[in-house]
């Protein structure tokens, strides 16, 4: 029997999918979205394979995957799918933070944070279906804009709709712990998501004493080896939209211990240009951590 024909579709689920779903996108919207409601693996389990999908061009390529366009066959629904070496991992030792990755991005469910729509693997690779984000990476729209910065009203949207990202995390239990521009994406609607949770953690005790992160984007806390918790994130919050304000971050320089001189003395320049609404924000978020979260930067490692 064609598999097409096994399920008929809930018209009622129909109707709420494509309500907001703007008049001229209407009828392509949902003869989509009921071919994706009669799949097999419409709200049950599947076990997806590549034989569901058609793989298109290259999108891109990181340390350890390759990511693709992908149509998947039943629906023409459109994924990034980024491909992974199992060996390439293994040789890396980067296992436990895919399968982190995976496990985090699966349950995380927020508009600016990319979904993880599935996952399979066969013999040599892991396969992960993405949500697409046409644009690419923000650090690449921030390189391209004149003077390398962003205006004020385009960096307050992205700040905004990172922080809210976050603060979802956050409640969820999960710091992201690497946030910088080339870990967030842009979507043809100039939407940002948030991705690469491959070193973010849950927080079980909510204090954790990991040196990740990028030394740019690294709190005094990281520095000097302290304890610390979700607050990383606010403190790279604050770094994030110093760089889209002034297209750099605020500690850089091209020696690591004047970096880390920098971080430790707070040593941050606002530009003239920068509004003092932005300037109070920025200053707010990058203060020592110890400053905004009681009492854990007093244990030390
Ligand atoms: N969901 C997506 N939609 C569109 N493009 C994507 C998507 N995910 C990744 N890309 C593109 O593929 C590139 C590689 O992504 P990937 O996640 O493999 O590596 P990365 O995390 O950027 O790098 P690294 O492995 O060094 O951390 C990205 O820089 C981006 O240009």
């Amino acid at each position: 029997m064609n598999k097409l024909q096994k399920k008929p579709p809930n018209r009622t689920e129909l109707a709420k999918l494509i309500k907001d779903v703007p008049e001229e996108y209407q009828q392509h919207i949902q003869s989509m979205s009921l071919k994706m409601m009669q799949h097999p693996a419409y709200g049950q389990p599947y076990q997806w394979s590549t034989r569901d999908f058609e793989m298109g061009a290259p999108l891109g390529r990181g340390k350890f995957g390759r990511v693709y366009l992908a149509r998947e066959r039943t629906s023409n629904f459109i994924v990034a799918m980024k491909v992974m070496f199992k060996a390439e991992l293994e040789k890396g030792n980067v296992q436990r933070q895919v399968l982190r990755e995976i496990e985090i991005q699966t349950r995380l469910k927020h508009p600016n944070i990319l979904r993880l729509l599935t996952w399979f693997h066969d013999d040599s690779r892991i396969y992960l279906a993405l949500e697409i984000a046409s644009e690419g990476e923000l650090y690449k729209h921030l390189r391209n804009s004149p003077q390398r910065r962003f205006e004020e009203p385009r960096a307050a949207k992205y700040t905004y709709q990172v922080a809210d990202a976050l603060e979802y995390c956050h409640l969820n239990n999960v710091i992201h712990r690497d946030l910088k521009p080339e870990n967030i994406l842009l979507t043809s609607s100039d939407d940002v998501k948030l991705a690469d949770f491959g070193w973010s953690a849950h927080t079980i005790s909510n204090k954790r004493k990991t040196l990740c992160g990028t030394l740019d984007y690294l709190p005094p806390e990281m520095v000097d080896g302290h304890i610390y918790d979700h607050s990383v994130d606010h403190w790279c919050l604050g770094i994030l939209c110093y760089e889209f304000l002034v297209g750099c971050a605020p500690f850089e320089s091209n020696d690591n211990e004047k970096t880390y001189e920098k971080i430790r003395r707070l040593e941050v320049y606002y530009p003239s240009h920068m509004s003092s609404g932005a300037k109070d924000l920025i200053s707010k978020k990058i203060a020592k951590i110890s400053d905004s979260s009681e009492g854990h930067t007093e244990m030390i490692l």
